[in-house]
């Protein structure tokens, strides 16, 4: 059988035993895409089975989130965890506690982890978890109460060498500090086994910081490889939580202007950049009175486009921070259009597969999820490494690593493009050298 006749079929297999589940198959099918060449080059991965397996997760774990709100209602939710793989460590990987959670979403997230994980070269598996639970308009109690819930099942599955998870789309430092405590609580043991923790307790500096100031980081990279800096471009950035914030911040520092944010309300339009002193007043917005980024607009007077995104503003630069598929194939031919020629995707595969096509065709330096968002679990890891040492990094040290990990990840996947005759390609030289790894991780550990 060809290779590409092997990669129809893993791909078929996969469609009849995950039937309907779209954002799942959608991440398969893009990884699978870019391994014929790979497969021509090392036929030992089709004879050990490795396509057939990887694409399999470890362990599924579902559970049963029960919980009382503040008037004494019972509600109950559904918690997951997708342990993937761990051929290169532990699982790894974040929660998140949205109400469009489920087995696809998760399984899709997990398994983008394995590969973004790998590109780090730090020794993490994959893994990604969650609940359909909203966090949004519950009381600080109401969380807690749930957090406290979802924990007492998900405690029996996870430890320090095992699974450590981490925070993602409505999961941060407050959550992930009251799934400490109760984890603490029930295994009595104060160990490294969630990253994104508040200083105090085992936290890391630059955590919260390191998926936004990474894809700005990987931008910067992506750049110099035509001998531009940030100096004076415009970006248009989605998205007003944790990787949208930093991302702005990191853009101000290094002379770009970041003109829109969004949530799921609308988009505010800044033509005059949203400055250090703007986003101070996002992160109060957004972190403390969990309000909506309309306000921005109201206070400062910029232009806000209810219920849409910032795909078509004006912009040389685009980072969507936001969710899956928020660039479909009309929002990039926007961009494009408009002159945009850098992506950095800061969002776990914000881009259909027909944007893709298009950023491809076009040769824009397009920055795909899997390398240009992993500077938050690369810090991750950094979190962990501090934790095994019972050491604190300065912010200078793990900022200097971070940007050190987020130009290795670009060289590896700028390097596997050319080797496989397809210079500049990142999303086709991500998925290969993220693969590579783990695929020879596999065979040496056997059948198992
Ligand atoms: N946190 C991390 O370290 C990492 C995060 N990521 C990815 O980055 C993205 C953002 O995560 P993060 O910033 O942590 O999450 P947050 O919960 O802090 O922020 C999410 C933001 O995206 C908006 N959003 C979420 N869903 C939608 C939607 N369906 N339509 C429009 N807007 C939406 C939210 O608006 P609203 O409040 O209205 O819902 C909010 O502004 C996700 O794709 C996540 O997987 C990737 C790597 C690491
Ligand atoms: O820091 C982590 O472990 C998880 C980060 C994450 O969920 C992601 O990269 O999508």
């Amino acid at each position: 059988m060809s290779d590409a006749n092997l990669i129809q079929n893993v791909y078929e297999k996969v469609c009849q035993r995950n039937a309907g589940e779209v954002e799942f198959l959608q991440a398969v099918k893009e990884v699978l895409d870019s391994l014929a060449p790979v497969l021509a080059k090392n036929p030992k991965y089709v004879d050990a089975k490795i396509l057939e397996r990887i694409v399999e997760p470890e362990r599924q774990i579902m559970f049963r989130v029960p919980w009382q709100d503040d008037n004494g209602s019972v509600h109950v939710n559904r918690g997951f965890r997708i342990e993937y793989n761990s051929a290169l460590g532990p699982y790894k990987g974040g929660l998140r506690f949205h109400p469009t959670v489920n087995a696809s979403i998760l399984k899709f997230l997990g398994f983008e982890q394995v590969f973004k994980n790998s590109l780090t070269t730090l020794p993490l598996g994959g893994g990604k978890g969650g609940a359909d639970f909203d966090p949004k308009g519950k009381s600080d109690s109401e969380v807690m109460r749930f957090c406290q819930s979802f924990m007492t099942e998900l405690c029996r599955h996870i430890g320090p060498n095992t699974d450590i998870p981490a925070g993602d789309i409505g999961v941060g430092g407050r959550e992930i500090g009251y799934m400490f405590g109760q984890y603490k609580k029930i295994k009595n043991a104060f160990e490294g086994v969630l990253t994104g923790k508040a200083l105090n307790w085992g936290g890391s500096l630059i955590r919260p910081e390191a998926t936004g100031y990474g894809a700005v980081y990987f931008a910067e990279q992506m750049l110099k490889t035509r001998n531009e800096t940030f100096e004076g471009k415009v970006c248009a950035v989605s998205g007003s939580g944790n990787v949208a914030q930093y991302t702005v911040q990191k853009l101000n520092e290094l002379g770009g202007k970041a003109v829109t944010l969004s949530d799921s309300g609308g988009t505010i339009y800044d033509k005059d950049g949203i400055d250090d002193e703007k986003l101070a007043f996002v992160f109060e917005l957004k972190n403390v009175k969990r309000g909506r980024i309309k306000e921005y607009a109201d206070k400062f007077g910029a232009e806000y486009y209810e219920g849409k995104n910032p795909w078509g503003v004006k912009c040389d630069c685009a980072f969507p921070s936001a969710t899956q598929n928020e660039i479909g194939k009309e929002e990039a031919q926007t961009l494009l259009n408009n002159g945009c020629y850098v992506i950095s995707e800061g969002a776990n595969m914000p881009s259909t597969p027909e944007a893709q096509e298009l950023y491809v065709e076009n040769k824009i330096l397009y920055g795909p999820a899997k390398a240009a968002n992993a500077g938050g679990v690369a810090t991750s890891g950094l979190e962990m490494s501090q934790n095994s040492q019972r050491l604190s990094w300065t912010r200078e040290e793990v900022d200097e690593k971070l940007k050190g990990i987020m130009a290795a990840i670009h060289q590896q996947c700028f390097d596997t493009a050319e080797q496989y005759g397809q210079p500049g390609n990142l999303l086709m030289g991500s998925n290969i050298a993220g693969f590579v790894k783990v695929a020879d991780s596999m065979l040496d550990q056997g059948l198992v």
